[in-house]
C-alpha cells in the first residue's frame, strides 16, 4: 500500500487499485462482464429456451472503423456472399425481382414452389438472365390494342410507355413504341395503337450486344426516354429505360456465379416424388442452390430428397431444413446437405408452436445447430424470427452464417403483390406458406399429401400485412450498415471473428428479459431485475384486423383475405389460427444523418420527420426533372424543429400550442407556421419561377406539396397553408394531398383498437384533397389519441429534458404518446414518403397514382434518384401471436 499512497492512489482513506494491462479475472468471473454462450446455452439449470430478444452482445472494445467490419459470411459449403442475407422461398417474398435485388445487394433470393415447376424454372431463368439495366420482360402491346385499352395498362402499370410488336410480346417484331407523347391529344378510345404510336422507322434503337455504357451513350444523344433493343430479325430483345440507369451503377457486392457471371439463386422444393422433375428443371435453369423446404426436416423423405438431390445434381448445392437441434442436422449432414436451415414455428406468420406444439426457441436453435454443424464445415442459416438488424446481429453472433428473412423483406418493392392501404398505411399482403392462404393458393397439396384425412386441413401460418418499406435497393444498404455497427459495437471486425469469440468463450452474452432473469437467478448470477435492453417491453401492438383489408390494385395477385375454413374441414379440436396476425413497423429517422439530397428543401420536421418527398407531375417517366422537395407538417410544428437542407438542425420550436393553452401562445404558433407556410410559398414561387430547384442549377419542372394535419388547431393551417400554396403555385388540386386528421376520432381510435379495421374509418379530407382518388391515395386516419400534457411539452422541464433538446428522441415518447406516436404518427408519415416508390430495373410499377379530378389523367408520382443514406430505423410491432406470451417459444 505504500507504494499507492506515494504513487497518490490511496486518498482520503480510500484504497484504490492501480490498474494493470488486464481486468482481473475476480470481477471477470462475477458475470460484471456478461457471460459466454456456454454458460447460457449449456450450464443451463433452468432448461430454458432463449429467443433474440432474451439476450443481448455486450459491448467489446472497437479497434477497427464501421467501414471495415467485414460482413461476408457463407450461406453453404459452397458458396459465399458478400451479405448473409437471404430472401425466403414464400410467395409473398421470392420471385425473380426479389431474387434478382437480393443478388445484387449482395445476398440471394430464394424462388418459392407455390408454382408450378416450369414456373419457378422460368422465375430462376429470369435471375440467371438478368443483365444490370436491360429489361428483359417488358410489356408489350399488339398492333390492334386500343388507346383505351393502353390507358388502361398504364394506369394499372403505372409503366408510362410501351413497345408495340407484331405479336404483342417480347420477341416479336419491333413496329413501334407508344409513349405518353403519343396519346395525349388523341380522344377516340377506340383508336389503334397504330394510328398514334411512334413508328419503327423513327424509332432509335440498339443491336442486340449493346453495352450500358453505349445505351446510355445513346439515349442521352437521342433524349429518348427508352431505347428498344433489337436482334438481326429486327425483333425485340430488350428495352432500356433512361430512368433505370442511373439506378443500375454495377454493384461490386453482387453474388455472381464465378464462371458465367450471372447473378446467383436459389429455390425451394418439397420432398415429394414429383419434386425431383421440379428439381430437374431447376438445376437445367442454372440454379445454385436447392432449399428442400420443410417445417420439419428430419424426415425420411428430405433425407431421400437430399441423397437424391447430391447424385444427380452434384453442381447444386443443397440446403436441408429446417431443423432445430443437432441430431436432425446430423441427418441431414449425413445424406449430404451443404447447409442447414434452421428454425421451427419462430417466423412472424407462424402458428407452428400452437398448432403442433414443436419447435424452439431460435437463439437456443441457432446456437447449438451451428456449433454442430461446424464441427463438420456446414454453414447453418437462421430462418424465421427476425425483426430488426439487432436479430441477425445476434443470429451472426450466435453462429449463423446467413439469416433468412420472411416479414423483414416482404413490405419491400421487390416482394410480389401490390401495396394497398389501410387506414392510410401503405401495406403489402405477406402470409405464412402454411397459412389457408397459401394452401389455397397450392400450397395445400403439401399438407393433405400422402394422408388418411386429406379432407382435414390443419393451417401452421397465417396471413396478414407488412407495412411498406420501399425498394431492396435502400433497404439492404441500411440493413448491412446496422450489422455493421453491431458488430463493431461488440468490438467484432468480422462474421469469421464472431465464430472464433462464440466458441473460444470470449463473446459476451447477457440475458434480458424477465423469463431470462429467472436463469440468471437460477444460475446464481443476477439479484435485480436486468433492465438492458429490455426489447420486450418496447415493442407496441398495432392491430389490424385481417379481414376487411382493402384490396390491392391488383385483386388477381392475390386473394381476398384468408378465406374461411370450410365446415367440413374444420375439426373443433385443432385450435384456428389467430384472425388476426400482422406487424408493422415504424421508423426512426435520423435527422442527424445527411440524409436529404441538395434539392430537397425541409420546412418542418420534427421528430419522425420524413425523407424528402418527391411528387412529379411529368407523366413522362424519361423526361428529366429533378425533383424539389417539400414537406410542410403543420401538426408537428408546435413540437417541431427546422431542418435545414443539409439536414442540420435551424431552429427548434418548442412551444406546444393546444386548445388548452393560452390564446396568446396560440397566436404566436400560428404565425410560427404561418411564417414556415410563407417561406414554403416562397419556395414554390421561386421554383416555378426560375424552372430550378431552390439553390440550385437543377432543373425542376414538377412540384407539389404535402400537408398534414393532425389536430383541430392546425386545421385552418393546413387549409390556409394549402390554399396560399395553390395559389402560389397554381398547382393541380391532385398535387396537394391534405390528410386532416381530427383529434376526436384518434382518441376514439386510438382507444378501440379494433376500428382500425374499417375501411373507412373516419376520413377527413383537407382543403386541395383529390375529389377522385384511385386506391391507394385514400388515406383514412389512424392516429394519436388525444394529448395530455407531456413533460415535454411543460415550460419548466424543458431545459433539462433532452429529448425536448433534440426533439427527436423515440425511446423518451412513452408516456401520453407511448402508444400513439411511433405507430400512428411515422405510419401517417410513411404512408407519404413511401408514395413515390417507383420501379425497379424492370420498369415495373408506381403503385401509387392520382387521378387529376379536371381530366381524369393519372397524374404519376416520381421518385427522386439521388442516392440517400438510409435514414429509418426499424422497429417492429408485433400482434396476435400467441407466442408473445413467452411460453411456447421456450422450449429447449
Ligand atoms: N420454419 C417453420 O417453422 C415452418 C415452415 N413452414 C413452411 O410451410 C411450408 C410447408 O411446410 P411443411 O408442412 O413442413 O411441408 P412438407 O411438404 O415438408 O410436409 C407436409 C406433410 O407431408 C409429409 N410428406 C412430405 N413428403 C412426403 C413424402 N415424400 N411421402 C410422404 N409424406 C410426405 C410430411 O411428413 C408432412 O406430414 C414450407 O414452405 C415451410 O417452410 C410451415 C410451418 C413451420
Ligand atoms: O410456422 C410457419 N408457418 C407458415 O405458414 C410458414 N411459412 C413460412 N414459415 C417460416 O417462416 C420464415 C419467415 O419468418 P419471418 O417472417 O419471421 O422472417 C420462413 O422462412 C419459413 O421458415 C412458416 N412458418
Ligand atoms: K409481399
Amino acid at each position: 500500500m505504500s507504494e499507492t499512497q506515494t504513487n497518490g492512489y490511496h486518498k482520503n482513506g480510500d484504497k484504490r487499485q492501480k490498474i494493470g494491462s488486464e481486468i482481473d479475472e475476480e470481477t471477470l468471473n462475477s458475470g460484471a462482464e456478461g457471460f459466454t454462450a456456454e454458460k447460457i446455452f449449456v450450464n443451463n439449470p433452468s432448461c430454458m429456451g432463449m429467443t433474440y430478444d432474451d439476450l443481448i452482445v455486450m459491448p467489446g472494445h472497437i479497434a477497427f472503423p464501421v467501414g471495415d467490419v467485414d460482413i461476408s459470411s457463407n450461406l453453404t459449403r459452397n458458396i459465399r456472399l458478400q451479405v448473409p442475407f437471404v430472401s425466403s422461398p414464400m410467395d409473398t417474398v421470392t420471385e425473380h425481382q426479389m431474387a434478382i435485388t437480393m443478388a445484387l445487394q449482395g445476398g440471394i433470393g430464394i424462388i418459392h414452389s407455390n408454382m408450378t415447376a416450369e414456373e419457378q424454372a422460368q422465375e430462376v431463368l429470369k435471375v440467371k438472365k438478368f443483365k444490370n439495366g436491360f429489361i428483359l420482360d417488358p410489356m408489350c402491346l399488339s398492333p390492334d390494342t386500343t388507346l383505351g385499352e393502353v390507358l388502361k395498362r398504364k394506369a394499372d402499370l403505372n409503366f408510362s410507355s410501351f413497345p408495340v410488336t407484331d405479336t404483342g410480346k417480347m420477341g416479336g417484331r419491333l413496329i413501334g413504341i407508344i409513349s405518353n407523347r403519343d396519346s395525349a391529344f388523341i380522344e377516340d378510345p377506340n383508336v389503334k395503337v397504330t394510328e398514334f404510336m411512334t413508328a419503327r422507322d423513327s424509332l432509335v434503337v440498339a443491336k442486340d450486344g449493346v453495352s450500358l455504357e453505349e445505351a446510355n451513350q445513346i439515349l442521352k444523344e437521342s433524349k429518348k426516354g427508352k431505347l428498344p433493343v433489337v436482334n438481326d430479325n429486327d425483333e425485340l430483345v430488350a428495352l432500356i429505360a433512361r430512368t433505370d440507369l442511373q439506378k443500375n451503377k454495377d454493384n461490386p457486392r453482387a453474388s455472381k456465379d464465378s464462371h458465367n457471371k450471372q447473378l446467383l439463386c436459389g429455390a425451394a422444393i418439397g420432398t415429394r416424388p414429383d419434386d425431383k422433375k421440379r428439381a430437374q428443371l431447376l438445376a437445367d435453369a442454372g440454379v445454385n442452390v436447392i432449399v428442400v423446404d420443410s417445417s420439419q426436416g428430419d424426415s425420411i423423405y428430405q433425407i431421400e430428397m437430399i441423397k437424391h438431390l447430391k447424385a444427380a445434381h452434384p453442381q447444386v448445392d443443397v440446403i436441408g431444413g429446417n431443423v432445430v437441434t443437432p441430431s436432425q442436422a446430423h441427418h441431414l449432414i449425413e445424406a449430404g446437405a451443404d447447409g442447414l436451415r434452421v428454425g421451427m414455428g419462430i417466423g412472424s406468420i407462424c402458428t407452428t408452436q400452437e398448432v403442433c406444439a414443436v419447435g424452439r426457441a431460435q437463439a437456443s436453435a441457432v446456437y447449438h445447430v451451428a456449433k454442430y454443424a461446424r464441427k463438420f464445415g456446414i454453414p447453418i442459416t437462421a430462418d424465421g424470427g427476425i425483426q430488426s438488424t439487432g436479430h441477425i446481429t445476434k443470429a451472426l453472433c450466435l453462429g449463423a452464417g446467413c439469416v433468412m428473412m420472411g416479414s423483414m423483406l416482404a413490405g419491400t418493392d421487390e416482394a410480389p403483390g401490390e401495396y394497398f392501404y389501410q387506414d392510410g398505411v401503405r401495406l403489402k399482403r405477406y402470409r405464412g406458406m402454411g397459412s389457408i392462404e397459401a394452401m389455397n393458393a397450392g400450397g395445400e397439396k403439401r399438407y393433405v399429401w400422402d394422408t388418411a384425412q386429406s379432407h382435414v386441413k390443419v393451417a401452421q401460418g397465417v396471413s396478414g400485412a407488412v407495412t411498406d418499406k420501399g425498394t431492396l435497393r435502400r433497404y439492404i444498404p441500411y440493413l448491412m450498415q446496422g450489422v455493421r455497427h453491431g458488430l463493431q459495437d461488440a468490438g467484432i471486425p468480422s462474421v469469421e471473428a464472431s465464430r472464433d469469440r462464440l466458441y473460444n468463450g470470449t463473446l459476451s452474452i447477457k440475458t434480458t428479459t424477465p423469463l431470462s432473469y429467472i436463469l440468471q437467478a437460477a444460475m446464481g448470477q443476477c439479484s435485480t431485475l436486468p433492465s438492458e435492453g429490455r426489447q420486450s417491453s418496447r415493442r407496441e401492438f398495432t392491430p389490424i384486423q385481417n379481414h376487411n383489408l382493402p384490396q390491392g390494385r391488383n385483386p388477381d395477385a392475390m386473394s381476398d383475405g384468408p378465406e374461411p375454413m370450410e365446415e367440413d374441414n374444420m375439426r373443433e379440436d385443432i385450435p384456428q389460427p389467430p384472425a388476426i396476425a400482422t406487424r408493422t413497423r415504424c421508423y426512426k429517422l435520423n435527422l442527424d444523418s445527411n440524409m436529404f439530397p441538395p434539392p430537397s428543401v425541409f420546412l418542418g420536421p420534427y421528430k419522425d420527420a420524413p425523407p424528402p418527398l418527391t411528387y412529379s407531375t411529368s407523366e413522362d417517366s424519361a423526361a428529366t426533372y429533378s425533383p424539389v422537395q417539400v414537406a410542410i407538417n403543420t401538426a408537428k410544428i408546435f413540437r417541431g424543429i427546422t431542418v435545414s437542407k443539409d439536414g442540420t438542425i435551424l431552429t427548434q420550436n418548442a412551444r406546444a400550442t393546444r386548445s388548452n393553452r393560452g390564446a396568446k401562445n396560440k397566436r404566436g404558433e400560428k404565425s410560427r407556421q404561418a411564417t414556415k407556410i410563407e417561406k414554403a410559398k416562397d419556395l414554390v414561387e421561386e421554383t416555378i419561377a426560375t424552372g430550378k430547384a431552390p439553390d440550385s442549377d437543377e432543373p425542376a419542372n414538377m412540384m407539389s406539396l404535402v400537408i398534414m394535419g393532425e389536430y383541430d388547431d392546425m386545421k385552418y393551417l393546413v387549409r390556409d397553408g394549402s390554399k396560399k400554396l395553390r395559389e402560389a403555385s397554381e398547382l393541380p388540386d391532385d398535387s396537394l394531398l391534405a390528410i386532416n386528421r381530427v383529434r376526436d376520432d384518434m382518441a376514439k381510435e386510438a382507444s378501440s383498437p379494433r376500428k382500425r379495421g374499417s375501411p373507412n374509418g373516419s376520413i377527413h379530407r383537407g382543403q386541395g384533397t383529390p375529389s377522385k382518388s384511385r386506391p391507394g391515395t385514400g388515406f383514412a386516419s389512424g392516429a394519436p389519441p388525444k394529448l395530455k400534457s407531456h413533460p415535454r411539452d411543460r415550460p419548466s422541464s424543458r431545459k433539462d429534458d433532452k429529448s425536448r433538446r433534440d426533439g427527436m428522441d423515440l425511446e423518451s415518447e412513452r408516456g401520453d404518446w407511448g402508444h400513439a406516436l411511433p405507430v400512428s404518427f411515422s405510419r401517417g408519415i410513411q404512408n407519404i414518403w413511401n408514395c413515390g416508390a417507383t420501379g425497379e430495373e424492370t420498369g415495373t410499377i408506381s403503385p401509387t397514382q392520382v387521378v387529376s379530378p379536371r381530366d381524369g389523367k393519372p397524374h404519376a408520382m416520381g421518385v427522386h434518384t439521388a442516392p440517400h443514406r438510409p435514414v429509418f430505423e426499424g422497429r417492429d410491432n408485433h400482434y396476435g401471436q400467441a407466442r408473445e406470451t413467452g411460453v411456447t417459444t421456450r422450449a429447449n
